[in-house]
């Protein structure tokens, strides 16, 4: 589903060029499950902006199934996005004039896919959204928006989805609530996952974890 392929990117800083990703390597098959790991700073939300064709890669390959991200136009990049990938980022990036009903339902919307009756009851129900639907970004916390942001990546069905902390700003009973559901859809829906996570215990829930480090990415033992 994923293969990476000696992906580097830095940043300039000054006089100084900053190296984050030095020839990071990955393949990830179709429905595996995988935790990113690494330090704060070690690039972990480059690489998944990378990958999610929102930024480009100084040199280095990214192919997505048979789709070749690093060589395809701006367009194609958002096109295939639209259709492949779910994205649950830090800032939730949730549209501020829609409720979470409306937010939930406009990826799958921008899909051109019909409404799925069984799996909104699924996503909402498990997420615990049902007394939030029809209230806006504004009016809900961090983890209240996290959870509708999950909401709004699963209901599209993707080939793949693209995980930044997608627990970070949730308690622990609704933290494990949330990866059992993140996982079982997953599974159901045979999508890959890669999921960023400074947790263990979060990790435990994936079939696999990489670290990223130095610039690479190394494959960890079982935890
Ligand atoms: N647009 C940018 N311009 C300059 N430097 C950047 C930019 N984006 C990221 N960086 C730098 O690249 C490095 C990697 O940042 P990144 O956000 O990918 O790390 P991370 O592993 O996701 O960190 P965290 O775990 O704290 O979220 C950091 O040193 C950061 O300051």
């Amino acid at each position: 589903m994923l293969r990476l392929f000696d992906l580097c990117k830095g940043y300039q800083d000054g006089n100084e060029f900053h190296a984050v990703l030095q020839g990071a390597e990955l393949t990830l098959q179709r429905g595996e499950q995988v935790a990113l790991m690494g330090e704060s700073g070690s690039g972990k939300s480059t690489l998944l902006n990378l990958i999610a064709g929102l930024d480009k890669a100084d040199q280095g390959e990214i192919w997505l199934a048979e789709t070749p991200i690093h060589a395809v136009t701006e367009r194609e990049r958002t096109a295939f996005r639209r259709h492949h990938i779910g994205l649950i980022f830090q800032q939730f990036n949730l549209l501020p004039t829609l409720t979470t009903q409306d937010n939930i339902a406009f990826c799958r919307q921008l899909k051109g896919l019909p409404e799925k009756p069984e799996l909104w009851r699924t996503i909402v129900s498990a997420l615990d959204l049902k007394p939030l639907l029809k209230r806006y970004p504004e009016e809900m916390s961090g983890g209240q928006q996290q959870r509708a942001a999950i909401a709004r990546a699963l209901y599209m069905e993707p080939d793949i989805l693209l995980a930044d902390e997608p627990t970070g700003s949730l308690d622990e009973r609704n933290a494990r609530a949330v990866m059992r559901l993140l996982t079982g859809l997953c599974e159901q829906l045979n999508c890959s996952l890669l999921l960023v996570t400074h947790s263990k215990q979060v990790a435990s829930h994936m079939n696999g974890s990489i670290v990223l480090k130095g610039g690479v990415l190394n494959a960890q033992p079982r935890l």
